[in-house]
């Protein structure tokens, strides 16, 4: 826990924007964004391929500028708030004879200078074995990172994020070419690290099944549109209807969320033409 405790994190949203809005050229993907996201809220962004979730998060990293409104990350402008965020880049894999073993990226993390003086060695290490055996990675610590499965990289990629107590984790799609088992894992972990440390979670991913347990609220963007509520208020025949200007039908099919009728152009790029589901059981 950070000093001051949840008490003094509440009092702050850990993402604010106000009137925010993105463009690149003529083409806008967001105006007129309003929204708070509160320590500890779990906050997926949902949308089809192009919709601007990527920049969404850019946005919140200072990588990329609003083109009107205001943003704060922490309490600071985005760019300013380093070391209170975490985070975990859309995943590519290691190559085979990247020179890093699994305790190395982990300690990338950690050798920051966030109490401003360096880590004692040992306090390091005590650090990053506390954070492999925290994400299930003890057993791997030694062997290069470009061994290992995309679910274990994924794992010491969390490590990695978490690794500076950050009030603010943003992932870009952490679970994507994830089987099943390890989706569960590495959204089980993210979501510990929101309950445990008050870190506020924003998720972006393509399918909101695999995370529907955890999720409080959704930003969902499509074609210039957006909606912001819990994943029952956006998640209807209704909301994602009038966001993508065409009928689209959603159901629940054994708690699993299944979205049908996408039009072509917004269909996730991997899957079939016509019929998108959220996820595959
Ligand atoms: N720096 C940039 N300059 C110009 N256009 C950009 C820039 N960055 C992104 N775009 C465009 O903005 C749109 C949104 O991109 P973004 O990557 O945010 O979408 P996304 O929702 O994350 O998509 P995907 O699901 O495919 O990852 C795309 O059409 C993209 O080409």
């Amino acid at each position: 826990m950070r000093p001051g405790g949840r008490a003094a994190q509440a009092a702050e949203p850990a993402v604010r924007l106000r009137s925010a809005a993105l463009a690149f050229g003529a083409r806008t993907l967001w105006s007129g964004l309003d929204l708070d996201i509160r320590p500890g809220e779990f906050f997926a962004v949902l949308g089809p391929n192009g919709s601007g979730k990527t920049s969404f998060l850019k946005a919140l990293l200072g990588v990329v500028p609003l083109s009107e409104g205001t943003a704060e990350v922490a309490g600071r402008a985005p760019g300013r708030a380093g070391e209170e965020i975490g985070y975990i880049p859309q995943q590519k894999s290691f190559a085979p004879d990247t020179p890093l073993r699994a305790r190395d990226l982990v300690a990338l993390g950690v050798d920051g200078h966030r109490w401003g003086v360096r880590l004692h060695r040992r306090a390091v290490d005590a650090r990053v074995e506390d954070l492999l055996a925290r994400v299930g990675a003890s057993d791997y610590a030694k062997v290069p990172v470009g061994q290992l499965s995309g679910g274990e990289q994924q794992r010491l990629r969390v490590a990695q994020a978490i690794a500076g107590h950050p009030k603010v984790l943003l992932c870009d799609e952490p679970l994507l070419s994830l089987d099943l088992g390890h989706q569960q894992a590495v959204s089980g972990l993210i979501d510990r690290q929101r309950r445990e440390e008050g870190s506020a979670v924003v998720f972006v991913t393509h399918e909101i099944n695999p995370i529907l347990d955890y999720v409080d609220r959704v930003l969902y963007l499509a074609d210039g549109r957006f909606r912001v509520g819990t994943p029952e208020e956006v998640m209807t025949t209704s909301v994602l209807s009038e966001l993508y200007g065409s009928p689209v039908e959603v159901s629940q099919v054994h708690g699993r969320i299944v979205v049908v009728g996408l039009p072509d152009a917004t269909t996730h790029a991997h899957r079939g033409a016509h019929h998108h589901e959220e996820d595959t059981p």
